[in-house]
């Protein structure tokens, strides 16, 4: 039984998240900070008749300290989002700020919790997350992780969608690389089990889960980007990681990561010539125990991984840059 702060918790995907937490027999304790509104958002879902308790914080009397004691878990989709015409990249003036502030006070206050990005974008603010750690000290490879799964679900759905497949959960396609545009890498030559999709439709499935975030903030005209089916993704990749640390075994998600501290991931780090990248990685009960090689490609994946590194090679030095100017 876990203790899991939502910091960010009163936004479009911390109350979802925070919803999905609650509903959660693995939560013992959901504590929810954000700088509007996190106390009403607990007390409303401490009228759900499930056992876990709900506790809400704001900055003030010390809120952050409070909400972050004893955490196991802290999951962060804190900061601003993409409104039409933006990049994922536009956020960073703002958010990169947001994860720095957060995470130094996880470095202080609960430093062996496992932390998870949701925060765009995620290229950059996992590096920020990473550099920060490991300036106070207290990074651990294994508990940091920047969440890619709705990419990973987007490409089962996006799939199906197009193959008029039943269920979509049906499909284990991996995604690897980033969670933004042409570093977002889904492997459909490995799909299991196999799809067999025309050049076209190919081109056109690859293009919706790199671009499938922008599907959504069109469609929102301005009130937003994906939350409710990142509330659900969200909350897919906390749960695998409460059940493999409570002892569940063979469990793998892809997520973005720091390589060099995992087992397998210094020797995939240097054959990308990229530190951080979503692979998948399997999960136990200290945290990630081992990183998996990206497998092998087909000629028209490896085009685009070659694309994806050069991006995501720029977008993880402006983090570690950022991170580690001050
Ligand atoms: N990793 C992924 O796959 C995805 C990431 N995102 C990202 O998640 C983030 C959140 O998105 P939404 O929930 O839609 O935004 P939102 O604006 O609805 O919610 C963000 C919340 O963060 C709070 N906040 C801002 N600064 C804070 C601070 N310093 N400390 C605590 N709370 C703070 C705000 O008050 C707000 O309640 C965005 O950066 C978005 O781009 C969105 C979808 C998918
Ligand atoms: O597109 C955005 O800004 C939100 C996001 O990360 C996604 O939907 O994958």
């Amino acid at each position: 039984m876990t203790k899991v702060a939502v910091l960010g918790a009163a936004g479009q995907i911390g109350s979802p998240l925070s919803l999905l937490l609650k509903m959660s027999p693995l939560v013992s304790e959901l504590s929810l900070y954000d700088i509007v509104h996190a106390p009403g958002v607990a007390i409303d879902l401490n009228h759900i008749d499930t056992p876990s308790k709900v506790s809400g914080f704001l900055p003030d009397n010390d809120g952050l300290k409070k909400a972050l004691t004893g955490a196991g878990i802290v999951v962060i989709p804190a900061g601003i989002a993409r409104k039409p015409g933006m990049t994922r990249d536009d956020l960073f003036k703002i958010n990169a700020g947001v994860i720095r502030g957060l995470v130094t006070s996880i470095a202080s206050t609960c430093p062996n919790a496992f932390v998870l990005i949701i925060t765009n974008p995620v290229n950059s603010t996992l590096p920020i997350a990473v550099e920060t750690l490991k300036k106070h000290g207290v990074y651990n490879a294994a508990k940091v992780f920047g969440v890619t799964t709705l990419d990973v679900i987007r490409a089962s759905t996006f799939v199906s969608q197009a193959l008029n497949l039943h269920d979509p959960k049906g499909l284990k396609i991996p995604v690897v690389g980033g969670h933004s545009g042409a570093t977002i890498l889904p492997l459909f030559s490995q799909s299991k089990p196999a799809v067999t999709l025309t050049h076209e439709q190919r081109d056109a499935v690859t293009y919706r889960v790199q671009f499938g975030g922008d599907e959504i903030v069109q469609a929102k005209a301005g009130a937003g980007s994906a939350t409710t089916c990142m509330a659900y993704a969200g909350f897919r990749f906390v749960n695998s990681i409460l059940k493999a640390t409570s002892g569940e075994i063979g469990i793998i998600e892809e997520t973005y990561l720091y390589l060099p501290g995992i087992l397998g991931g210094k020797e995939i780090a240097a054959e990308l010539g990229v530190d951080y990248f979503a692979v998948p990685v399997e999960l136990g009960r200290t945290g990630a125990v081992k990183a998996y090689p990206i497998g092998s490609l087909s000629g028209y994946e490896a085009k685009l991984l070659k694309v994806a590194v050069q991006e995501l090679k720029g977008n993880v030095s402006k983090g570690v840059q950022f991170a580690t100017a001050l």
